[in-house]
Parts: structure tokens; sequence; C-alpha cells
């Protein structure tokens, strides 16, 4: 009887399949959910790595091959290339491939070729490996974001992709004992070497939430926010509506999609923080606030680090229409704060036509807007962007082990912007 293979490595192609051959994000994970919690998180770690390597894997398995093999075949020379290459045992590696490969019907026939390439690049592999270039974005991306930041900027983002992202958490108040990490100057704690997340101290007591640094910052720009009535226009999976509540705020968290609530309802049980929670359209939502926070839909190009498998999902083709709905939130958010009140506008994206470019034209739509100038310790200076918001990149903060991509600007309205005039009915 074959031996099985590692559960782990079995369904990490099972990702990779769903990623490369589907389209389909890697946190659509349904067939993860029947393993226990350490392959599942092995798993991941597993197809993440194939993902941000994949440039290099497919390098040096080319020689090896005459002609392109079906893409589930390709995915587990991929993964075994890319084990092999990070130094795993080749005997245990290439034997699981090759387990892996005659479990499935179309791939049986391709045993003997997953066995043979992967122990020649067993043999040379991993010394290519290190010579070969740090895997560049693709062309529908890496286009605009050279002429945006110039091609030294973003040699060093892919560099920062590559290198992969620490985790980053959030407290609710001080740090649980035991926890350790570094205490970023921005207030979050990083954990370079995490293992599995729900297992740390404080995730049962619900102390933290996790949440990259730069995340962390377009929530921190409102200010003092104890006893204000604030709406978090596109809430959820809810990261920043914790902060919010945990800052002392009345909380509306709103989004589009119920099925997303039920994570803002799950980190919100499990933190013991009060939000009040609305499925719905936010542009038909008529309520004002002291303060809104618009962390509006966008490309998510500046999560790459996390979500290698971003760019091989979307190939850029909506970014027109996000654009669109970014611009009519912004409006729309105008006519929810009240005179005077602020409003932090932010996105994942490292696009300027997502974030400054849309702060640029809303000044222009509305004379009573101003862009407040954000102060606070923690700020650099080379953060800071000519229309007076904050641009942070995955290749700052690099000694530390960088941060998303995120951009963030504080409007004040004034008068002049026009209230909402609420549907009938
Ligand atoms: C960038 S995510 C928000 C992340 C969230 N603020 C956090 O920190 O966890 C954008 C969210 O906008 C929601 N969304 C998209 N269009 C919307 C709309 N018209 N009204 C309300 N929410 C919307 C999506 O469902 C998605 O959850």
């Amino acid at each position: 009887m074959p031996a099985s293979p590692s559960p782990a490595r079995l369904a990490a192609v099972d990702l990779l399949d769903q990623v490369l051959a589907q389209g389909r994000p890697l946190s659509e994970m349904a067939r993860l959910e029947a393993l226990a919690p350490a392959d599942r998180a092995a798993a991941q770690r597993l197809a993440i790595e194939v993902l941000r390597g994949l440039e290099r894997a497919d390098k040096l398995l080319k020689p090896h091959l005459r002609k392109a093999p079906a893409v589930r075949v390709m995915n587990i020379l991929r993964l075994g290339t890319v084990e092999l290459c990070a130094g795993g045992a080749a005997h245990g590696v290439v034997s699981d491939c090759v387990e892996i490969a005659a479990k499935g019907k179309r791939t049986q026939g391709a045993k003997g070729l997953v066995n043979a390439v992967l122990r020649k690049v067993a043999e040379t592999g991993p010394e290519g490996w290190a010579r070969l270039r740090v895997p560049r974005l693709p062309k529908w991306l890496r286009g605009p974001l050279v002429a945006a930041w110039g091609p030294e900027a973003v040699a060093a983002m892919e560099r920062a992709h590559f290198a992969g992202a620490p985790l980053d958490l959030s407290m609710k108040a001080g740090v649980p004992e035991g926890l350790g990490g570094e205490a970023l100057p921005t207030g979050s704690v990083r954990l370079q070497d995490a293992g599995q997340v729900t297992a740390l101290p404080g995730f049962g007591t619900g102390d933290w939430w996790v949440q990259d640094a730069a995340a962390a910052l377009p929530v921190k720009l409102l200010g003092d926010l104890r006893g204000l009535k604030v709406l978090d226009m596109c809430a959820a999976p809810g990261g920043k509506t914790l902060q919010l509540a945990a800052a002392g705020a009345q909380v509306t968290a709103l989004d589009l999609s119920e099925a997303r609530l039920e994570r803002v309802r799950e980190n919100l049980a499990r933190t013991g923080l009060e939000a009040r929670l609305i499925a719905g359209d936010a542009l038909e939502h008529g309520e004002t606030y002291d303060a809104v926070l618009l962390d509006a839909p966008c490309s998510a190009t500046g999560t790459i680090r996390r979500h290698p498998d971003l760019p091989h999902v979307h190939k850029g083709e909506r970014i027109s229409e996000l654009i669109g709905l970014q611009e009519a939130l912004l409006d729309h958010a105008l006519r929810l704060v009240k005179p005077g009140g602020r409003l932090v506008y932010a996105t994942c994206s490292l696009i300027p036509d997502e974030g400054e470019c849309q702060v640029d034209e809303a000044l222009q739509r509305h004379p009573g807007l101003s862009v407040l100038r954000p102060e606070a310790p923690w700020i650099e200076e080379a953060w800071r962007s000519s229309e007076g918001g904050l641009r942070l990149r995955p290749d700052f903060w690099a000694e530390r082990g960088g941060m998303d991509g995120f951009y963030m600007a504080v409007l004040q309205r004034g008068e002049s912007v026009g209230d909402f005039a609420a549907p009938a009915g």
C-alpha cells in the first residue's frame, strides 16, 4: 500500500491549485476545515512560501521539463522545489511529493516525472535558488507602481514582498504577560516567529487582535474618541472597529457583506468590546456622526507580502470600478460627518489613484473641505505626501520587518459640503 503524504503538503497543493488554476484566493479555504489546526497552519504557510517564490521555482524547474506538465503536477513540483531550496530533507520532501502525485487519477502517470525532477532539483536547486533575482510583481501592477514610485522603490517593495511579514498585534489595553515581541513606536506589538496565533498568550482572553502596524494607524489619526459617535463605514473583518471601540467611541460598524460582518461579531465577542453592527450599503446610510472612518474597498495591493496570492487572483481588472466606488463613498462619507467633524479616508493600496488622487480630487469637488496635517511623535517625515496625507509602503521599516502599504488622510468638512437627503420610506 502506498504511504500517505503529509496532510499539510497535500492541502498546500490543493491551495496552490485553487489560486493558480481556479483564480480563487487563499482566504476561501473551505476544504481546510477538516484539518487539525497545526496542519491547516502548515498548509497555509507552505502555499504562501510557494507563491512568494513562484518565479524562482519555475526558473529552476524549466531546464528539467521538456514540456509544461498539467497544473497540479506543476504545483507538486513547485512545492517540492521551494521546500528543497529552503533546506527541507530531500528524502521526505521527494517521497511525499511522489505520493501526492500517486493519489490523483490525473497525476498518477506523472509519479516518475515528479521523482526524477525533484531528485535533480535536490542536487543543484538550493545553490541555484540564491542566485536568482528577487521575484517581480506581475506587469499589470509593476508598470503603474514604477510610474508612481520609481524602479528602485518598486525593487525594494519586491524585496519586502519576498521577505514576508511578521505578526503584528493591536492591544486592547496592556500587553499580556508572556507575549514577548517588540513594541513598535506606533503602539503595535510585533512578533517575528509567532507560530499558531490561537496558542499565543492573550488570544483566548481577547487581549489583542491581529492587525498590521500600518493598518492600525488610520484610527489613531481620528484623535481622542472618548464618548464620540463614530461610523466605521466599511468595517469588516473589523480590526478598526475594535480599535474604535477600545478607544471609547460609540461605534456603528457598517458593511455591505453580512458574511464578513459575522467576522466583526466574532471579534467583538472574543475581545469583549461593543459596537452596533449594520449590514447594508454605506451609500444608503443616512445618520450623521461626530467622526467617520472610511477604510474603502480597494485593490489591496499594499497587502501582497501577507497575501502573495493576490496578484494571481486579480489582474487589475476591477481597479477602475473600485476607484469610482471610492469616490462615491468618500463624497457620501462627507455628508455623514457633522460640520467640523473629522473623516479619515484610508486604503490598503499602493496605487495613488486609490489614495493621494482621491483626496486631491475630493478637495476640488468640495470647496469647504480641508486636509488636516496629522501630528504624532511616531509619524516619520518620509511618510508625508504633498496633499497632506500619509503614504506607507512595504519597503518602509525594512530593518524591522516592513509594514503593509497604506494610504490615509484626515479630512475636515466645512458647512458647504451639503447634507445627505435620506431616501424616502
Ligand atoms: C478594506 S475592507 C475593510 C477592512 C476593515 N475596515 C478592517 O479594518 O478590518 C473593505 C470593506 O468594504 C466593504 N464594502 C464594499 N462596498 C461597500 C458598500 N457599498 N457599503 C459598505 N461596505 C462596503 C467590503 O465588504 C469590505 O468588507
